[in-house]
């Protein structure tokens, strides 16, 4: 047997005849070889060293993109948060040359402060927001800024903070949850089905948006789940919208010239969507028109007050622009609660001792109750006073929407050059991308148990305790704080305390639960669950 080494040596003799002559290393063929993989290898090396200082590798050309492309195959929120772990809390996204694809991405509550607050004027929503939701959302609230945003803002905050308004969202709540989210429930039982939950919640929250902006019940919570053509058009309307954002300007414009592609689908749904306002326009102006003097229309809604108002030259608002208002509305306020919903009981269902205590809780307070004062109601339905005393169920709700804010990431635009008081320089025309998921998982923020669900960190002497704005930022901050958020923690609390208070609901075992990348963090595959009755 001879070895490798033995044949290496014997061969040695005739090496003129096999090895390859020392001259090819010089032939320009070669030559361009070694220089194009040394290059190569010096531009990796170098753009991977890049991380350290600028949290991604930077590649020539193509900047970030790469990295972006790899982290889409997972779950973007963590990665986004992961980046900002490793670089204090602000970093700038460089993306391909000659593109806009630029932005400096924050979970700095300093940064969140200046931003929403201190300059508020100096980051609008802005112009490339505005036009990529121009034909959805027209002038209303959530594409508006200035004198347009702000008198839509003064007069909805003031619609939502009447006694007509908490009357319309009791009464509404009471019909939603008792009279068509039970029987569903019941349903599921009695069928030995599972159900998704979020499904079931997202059909509440906007059958109860459609309430308050129109006046209108679309009815898309009632037993057997029945398609809705609105709420169908609605949701394709914000999801083919949204893609705008993910394409260049340029070209979804020529799409929507040539009416192809998403830009067909989107043309359509919006149609859908605006002949349902401008029907519900139509009838209430005619019903208004049977009112007089003293005699009002009994129930308040956001279309019935406006409609009442003028605008500038006195003159009654034009119905594109009421349409504006509700659909706007209804986007601001149809499936932010019920995500946050669904992944509160998620988190429930992994921390079991928590759902315990909010049940103690609500038979503590329902045991308070003087019976004489009891209406004979078949079930228990929960009083407004009632509700504001749930103090641990808004804690858990809190903590839910801290981990899983349902607006997880949002942006704004500079119009003019700025420095945020972490030293961050900002260019006018760039945009800044505040990532309020990240902010739930940072130490520096929270402390060591940040990824933990413990409510009890907004509980102080036994009372819920809020928490600033600019650490949690849930609900926006400044001057476009949420003007629902009142609303939403009691639609919140009114929905969750009537479920864990007559049912126990447990997620199907080993039920896949990931985010989905859209404006609002829904549960990819839904909420599978199954529910027994409470004895
Ligand atoms: C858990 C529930 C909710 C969360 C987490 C939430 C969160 C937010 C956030 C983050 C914004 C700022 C969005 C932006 O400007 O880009 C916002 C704005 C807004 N929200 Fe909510 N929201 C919730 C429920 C509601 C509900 C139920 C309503 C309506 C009844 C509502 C009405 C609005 C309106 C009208 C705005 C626009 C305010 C403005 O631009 O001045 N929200 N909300």
């Amino acid at each position: 047997m001879c070895n490798p080494a033995n044949q290496t040596i014997l061969s040695s003799g005739n090496h003129h005849k096999d090895a390859i002559p020392w001259q090819i290393f010089f032939l320009p063929e070669i030559q361009a070889i070694w220089i194009f993989t040394s290059i190569a290898v010096f531009v990796a090396i170098h753009s991977l060293r890049q991380r350290k200082q600028h949290g991604l590798p930077v590649w020539p050309v193509i900047g970030m993109f790469p990295s972006v492309v790899f982290a889409l195959r997972g779950d973007i929120y963590e990665w986004i948060s992961d980046i900002l772990c490793r670089t204090n809390g602000t970093f700038r996204f460089r993306g391909p040359w000659l593109t806009t694809l630029h932005y400096v991405i924050t979970s700095d509550p300093r940064n969140l402060e200046h931003l929403l607050k201190t300059k508020f004027s100096k980051f609008p929503k802005g112009v490339y927001f505005r036009d990529t939701m121009q034909d959805f959302l027209g002038d209303g609230i959530f594409n508006a800024d200035d004198e347009v945003w702000r008198r839509q803002r003064k007069t909805a905050s003031l619609e939502l903070h009447t006694a007509e308004f908490r009357n319309l969202t009791t009464q509404s709540l009471f019909e939603l949850v008792h009279c068509r989210l039970f029987p569903v429930l019941e349903d599921s039982i009695t069928n030995f089905v599972p159900i998704d939950l979020q499904n079931v919640l997202l059909r509440l929250t906007f059958d109860n948006v459609c309430m308050i902006a129109f006046g209108v019940d679309p009815g898309c919570l009632s037993r057997g789940l029945p398609e809705t053509p609105f709420a169908q058009a609605f949701e394709d309307a914000t999801e083919f919208s949204v893609l705008r954002f993910l394409i260049p300007m340029t070209m979804w414009k020529v799409m929507r010239f040539l009416n192809m592609g998403t830009e067909k689908k989107l043309n359509k749904s919006i149609r859908e969507v605006h002949e349902f306002a401008d029907e519900v326009i139509r009838a209430r102006k005619k019903e208004l028109s049977l009112y007089s003097g003293e005699n009002k229309r009994p129930l308040s809604d956001l279309l019935t007050v406006f409609m009442g108002l003028k605008d500038d030259e006195g003159k009654p608002y034009s119905d594109k622009f009421l349409r504006d208002i509700c659909v706007n509305f209804i986007l601001a306020g149809r499936d932010s609660s019920s995500v946050a919903l669904s992944w509160f009981f998620w988190l429930l269902d992994k921390n079991p001792a928590v759902q315990d205590q909010i049940f103690s809780e609500i038979c503590g307070i329902v045991g308070e109750r003087d019976e004489s004062n009891n209406m004979g109601e078949d079930s228990i339905v929960f009083r407004p006073e009632e509700v504001k005393k749930m103090e641990y169920l808004q804690a858990a709700l809190s903590e839910a929407l801290r981990l899983y804010p349902s607006v997880p990431v949002d942006f704004k635009e500079v119009i003019e050059d700025e420095v945020f008081p972490d030293g961050t320089v900002l260019q006018k025309g760039e945009k800044v991308f505040y990532a309020i998921y990240a902010m739930g998982r940072m130490e520096s923020i929270w402390g060591k148990d940040c990824r933990e669900f413990k409510p009890e960190r907004w509980m102080k002497d036994g009372r819920f305790m809020s928490e600033s704005a600019y650490k949690f930022t849930a609900f926006n901050g400044g001057p476009r704080l949420c003007i629902g958020k009142d609303f939403a923690y009691y639609q919140m609390k009114f929905v969750a305390a009537s479920i864990i208070y007559n049912y126990q609901v447990k997620v199907v075992e080993n039920y896949p639960v990931v985010p989905k990348l859209a404006l609002t963090i829904y549960m990819k595959y839904g909420l599978k669950v199954t529910l027994s009755r409470r004895t």
